[in-house]
């Protein structure tokens, strides 16, 4: 696609058709100011219908809300890091991980990062495995694991550390933890219209505990040191704010809430509320 097409698909749809996120570094995230309707119907713009597509397909890009592609980035992931995401289906967070890990390689060298994608749902993960495979990855285990009771896993040493050590695996701590917890989505209110008919002020409470245990089982298999991102698409203080708290106080002083407004500094946001209402 050539930057006339891209000029002439502005004029047809106004002004901003396609613009960088500003937040998102690199320039690698860009909005559609289109609704999947009008990229469908109007004849001026298939050719950059069908580049989506086919660029969608061999992987080069990913067609994703922009509120969901925040949670990854906060994680800082360095060359070499091992990476859980708990809750990982459909996988839209998880490519973006994988995108992270290629990308911090040196050229010609495959990456020594390592990515454990796990969902509870066994379905939810033949998607995942679906929608990652375009990455044609080696660094991706897709687990099918409760995450609450997420096993301990061993990392095999390479061989000559492992003859030396004589063979004892060491236990795999993770530097980042993803944990994108199962939520009411009040947040996605907006597109999800069979929620409206669901919704209850009560749905919060139901999943506070289950994302507690989820959390605390990804702070316990995070290294010292390491991070990790909560994560809803929901606005419930119940199951964002209180969880946190939540978090802070079974943990005691092990654990430490990360000041990062030095980070993404283009990316607008007002800090989390200090009391709520339990319904
Ligand atoms: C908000 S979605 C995750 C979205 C995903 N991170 C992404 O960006 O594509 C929550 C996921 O949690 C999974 N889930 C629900 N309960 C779970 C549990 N106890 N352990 C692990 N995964 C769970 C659901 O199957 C669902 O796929």
């Amino acid at each position: 696609m050539t930057s006339g097409d891209l000029w002439r698909m502005s004029d047809e749809c106004g002004e901003y058709a396609l613009s960088p996120l500003p937040w998102y570094p690199g320039n690698l995230a860009w909005h559609l100011n289109l609704s999947r309707k009008q990229l469908r119907k109007n004849p001026a713009l298939e050719s950059f219908h069908e580049f989506l597509k086919h660029e969608s397909e061999v992987g080069n890009v990913t067609r994703q809300e922009a509120v969901s592609m925040v949670p990854p980035l906060f994680l800082n992931v360095q060359a070499g890091h091992h990476i859980l995401d708990m809750c990982a289906a459909p996988g839209s967070k998880t490519f973006q991980l994988l995108e992270m890990i290629h990308q911090s390689k040196e050229p010609g060298l495959l990456p020594t990062a390592l990515v454990i994608a796990n969902d509870l749902k066994v379905q939810r993960c033949d998607v995942l495995i679906h929608n990652t495979k375009r990455m044609c990855t080696a660094n991706l285990i897709v687990t099918n694991h409760e995450a609450q009771s997420f096993p301990s896993c061993s990392l095999a040493k390479d061989d000559s550390e492992a003859y030396k050590d004589h063979c004892k695996p060491q236990r795999l701590e993770f530097d980042r933890v993803l944990c994108d917890v199962p939520c009411s989505g009040d947040g996605t209110l907006r597109k999800s219209h069979d929620l409206w008919r669901k919704w209850s002020s009560s749905m919060g409470n139901e999943f506070h505990l289950l994302q507690v245990n989820i959390a605390m089982r990804g702070i316990a298999l995070l290294k010292v040191g390491g991070r990790m991102v909560y994560s809803t698409c929901s606005m419930n203080p119940v199951e964002n704010e209180a969880v946190v708290a939540e978090l802070l106080r079974r943990s005691g002083s092990s654990v430490e809430l990360l000041d990062v407004s030095t980070e993404l500094r283009e990316l607008v946001r007002r800090p989390g509320l200090g009391t709520w209402k339990v319904s």
